[in-house]
C-alpha cells in the first residue's frame, strides 16, 4: 500500500529532525541524484557529458535541485542551473558551483526564456526543482513562463527529448489535492521525499507524475495518511478465499437489480462479473425479458427471490423518473430493491448503488452503500444535495467533491474515472489501475457486479466496520483494472472481456500475496 501524507503533516515530521540538525536535504538530494544516475544507465553507455538542467526555484526544492546537481557534476555530468528566481538555497548554489557546476540567472534575463527552454530540451535530464510542498498557487512568474516555453519545445510530449524528473512534486501542483490551476511540466519521473503526497496520486496531477520513487528520509508520520493507494499485494492477502466448510451461502449471494429492456445488456455484464469474480451465487430481480437474456448469458443465476448478501442495485437502470415502470412490471424488483434500501439501513445488507439506483436514494445512507457515480453522475447527486457545481469542477477537484458527496449522503463514494477516487468514513483511497482502453461501454456495470460479490463475500464485517466498504471498493477498481489489462495487453477490451478475465486475474493476484 502507498499512504500519502498532507504537506502540513510531511512539516510536521520534519521539524523536530531538522531541530535536531539530521541533514534532510542531503539525504533527498543524494537519493535524487542517485535515482537520476539509475535512470541515465539504462539509457545510456556513458555517464560522462551527460547533460542535466536543473530549474531551481527560491525555497529548499530548488535547495534539493541544487544539490542533487553538486552531485552529479562531481561523477562527471554537464550540469546547468537555471535559477528562476532571484532568491536560491545558498547552501545548494555553493555545493553546485564547487562542484563544477553552471549557473543561468534567468530571473534577471527573461528575455532569454525561449532559448534557456530550447536548452533544457535538449538535454538528456531535466530536474523540475522551481516549487515543492511551500508553494502557494499556481506557477507565476518565470517559473510560468519557462514551463510553457519548455513544455511547447518538448511539442508538449512526455518521453521526447529530456527525461524530466520532478523534484517532491511536478511544480505547480497542488500537492494535498492533486488540482492543477496552471501550467506544470509533465514529469517521466518524480522523486518525493518523506512519503507521497495525495496530489501525486489524484488527478488531474496524478497525470502529470510519471513513475513515482518514494524516498525514505527518516520521518516518522503519526496518525492515519491523507490517502491510500492499494497495491495487489494487498488485494491479494485480503481476497476472501474459501475455505473447506464454505458453501454458497456462506460465500456470499449478490441481488442483482439492473437492466431494462433498453438496456439488457448492463444485466448480462453486472451477472456475469458477479459470477466470474466468485460470488456463491447471483439472484436477478428484474424485469422478465431481461432475466431471460441474463440466464441465457450465465445459466448459474438465479431469477427467484430470497436471501442475499449484498445488493447492486442501478446498472442500466434509467434515473428513478425515467423509469417506464418496467421495474415495476417486471416482478417489482426495482420495487423491492427500494423498500430493501429503505430497510437496509436499519437491516444491513450492504449495497453497491449505480447509474438510475444512484436517484433512488434517501440519505441519509449507511457507510455499506457504495456509491458508483461517474463524474456526470456526481454532478447530478450534488446538485440534488444543493452544491452548486458541474462535472468539470468535479474532475478539477475529484477528491474534494468524492468527499462532499459522503459527507451529504454518509454513503462510501467511489468515482469513477482514469485514476478512480473512493472515500469513506475511514480514509480516501485513489486507484490507478486501469488502463485507457478501458473507458468503454459496460465497464461500469462489470465494476458494479464485481463489487457486489466482494462485498457480498465479507457481508457481516462490512458492516461491522465503517471504513471497509471503501477498502473494498479501492480493491475492486484495482481488480477491475487489472482484469482489463490481463484481457488483452495494451489494446482495446470490450466490457465483457474484462468480466472473463476475472478468474484469472484473482487467482493471481491470490497466489502472488
Ligand atoms: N526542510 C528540509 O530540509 C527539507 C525540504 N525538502 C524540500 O523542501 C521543499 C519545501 O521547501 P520550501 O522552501 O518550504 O518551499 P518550496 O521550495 O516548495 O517553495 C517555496 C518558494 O517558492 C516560491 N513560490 C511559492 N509559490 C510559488 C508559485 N506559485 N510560483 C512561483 N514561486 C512560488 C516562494 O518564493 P517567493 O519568493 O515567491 O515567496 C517560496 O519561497 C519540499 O518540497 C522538498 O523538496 C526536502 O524534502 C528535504 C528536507
Ligand atoms: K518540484
Amino acid at each position: 500500500m502507498i499512504e500519502a501524507w498532507n504537506a502540513a503533516d510531511v512539516r510536521a515530521a520534519e521539524a523536530p529532525l531538522l531541530e535536531a540538525g539530521e541533514p534532510l536535504m542531503e539525504r533527498a538530494s543524494f537519493a535524487l541524484a542517485m535515482q537520476v544516475l539509475a535512470d541515465l544507465r539504462a539509457r545510456r553507455r556513458h555517464l560522462r557529458g551527460a547533460r542535466v538542467v536543473l530549474l531551481v526555484g527560491a525555497g529548499n526544492n530548488g535547495g534539493d535541485a541544487l544539490h542533487a546537481g553538486g552531485v552529479l557534476a562531481r561523477r562527471g555530468l554537464a550540469v546547468t542551473a537555471v535559477l528562476v528566481s532571484e532568491r536560491a538555497h545558498t547552501g545548494g548554489l555553493a555545493a553546485l558551483r564547487s562542484a563544477g557546476g553552471r549557473v543561468v540567472e534567468l530571473f534577471a534575463d527573461p528575455a532569454r526564456t525561449a532559448a534557456v527552454a530550447a536548452d533544457a530540451a535538449s538535454a538528456d535530464v531535466v530536474l523540475d526543482g522551481m516549487v515543492g510542498i511551500g508553494a502557494r498557487g499556481a506557477l507565476r512568474g518565470p517559473a510560468a513562463d519557462l514551463v510553457t516555453a519548455l513544455t511547447d519545445a518538448r511539442g508538449g510530449r512526455r518521453g521526447s527529448g529530456a527525461r524530466v524528473v520532478a523534484v517532491d512534486l511536478p511544480s505547480g501542483i497542488g500537492a494535498d489535492d492533486g488540482t492543477v490551476d496552471g501550467p506544470v511540466l509533465p514529469a517521466d519521473r518524480t522523486v518525493t521525499f518523506g512519503a507521497a503526497k495525495p496530489g501525486l496520486l489524484l488527478p488531474p496531477a496524478a497525470h502529470l507524475v510519471g513513475e513515482l520513487t518514494v524516498v525514505d528520509i527518516g520521518l516518522s508520520l503519526e496518525g492515519a495518511p491523507a490517502l491510500r493507494r492499494l497495491e495487489a499485494v494487498d488485494v491479494g492477502r485480503a481476497w476472501p478465499v474459501p475455505g473447506p466448510t464454505d458453501q454458497k451461502y456462506s460465500r456470499g449471494v449478490v441481488g442483482l437489480v439492473a437492466g431494462t429492456s433498453t438496456y439488457p445488456g448492463a444485466a448480462v455484464l453486472s451477472a456475469s462479473a458477479a459470477v466470474r469474480a466468485g460470488a456463491g451465487m447471483v439472484r436477478y430481480r428484474g424485469p422478465g425479458a431481461v432475466g431471460h437474456a441474463v440466464l441465457a448469458a450465465r445459466p448459474e443465476v438465479v431469477a427467484a427471490p430470497g436471501r442475499v448478501q449484498s445488493w447492486v442495485v442501478g446498472p442500466g437502470v434509467p434515473p428513478s423518473d425515467e423509469d417506464d415502470g418496467q421495474h415495476g412490471r417486471g416482478g417489482g424488483g426495482l420495487a423491492a430493491a427500494r423498500g430493501d434500501l429503505g430497510g437496509m439501513s436499519q437491516g444491513a445488507t450492504p449495497a453497491v448503488v449505480d447509474a438510475g439506483g444512484l436517484s433512488l436514494l434517501e440519505p441519509p445512507c449507511p457507510p455499506w452503500f457504495v456509491l458508483t457515480p461517474h463524474a456526470g453522475e456526481l454532478e447530478t447527486l450534488l446538485r440534488r444535495h444543493g452544491e452548486d457545481v458541474h462535472r468539470r469542477d468535479v474532475e478539477a477537484a475529484p477528491l474534494r467533491w468524492a468527499r462532499r458527496a459522503h459527507e451529504l449522503t454518509g454513503a462510501t463514494v467511489l468515482l469513477k474515472g482514469g485514476v478512480t477516487v473512493v472515500v469513506g468514513p475511514s480514509g480516501a483511497y485513489a486507484q490507478a489501475d486501469a488502463p485507457a482502453w478501458l473507458s468503454t461501454a459496460g465497464a461500469g456495470d462489470v465494476l458494479a457486479g464485481l463489487l457486489g460479490a466482494m462485498l457480498a463475500a465479507r457481508s457481516a464485517e462490512v458492516v461491522e466496520r465503517p471504513g471497509l466498504a471503501a477498502e473494498i471498493a479501492a480493491a475492486a477498481a484495482l481488480v477491475h483494472g487489472r482484469a482489463a489489462e490481463r484481457a488483452n495487453p495494451g489494446g482495446p477490451v470490450a466490457a465483457l472481456d474484462v468480466a472473463d478475465a476475472l478468474p484469472a486475474t484473482v487467482a493471481s493476484l491470490v497466489a502472488q500475496a
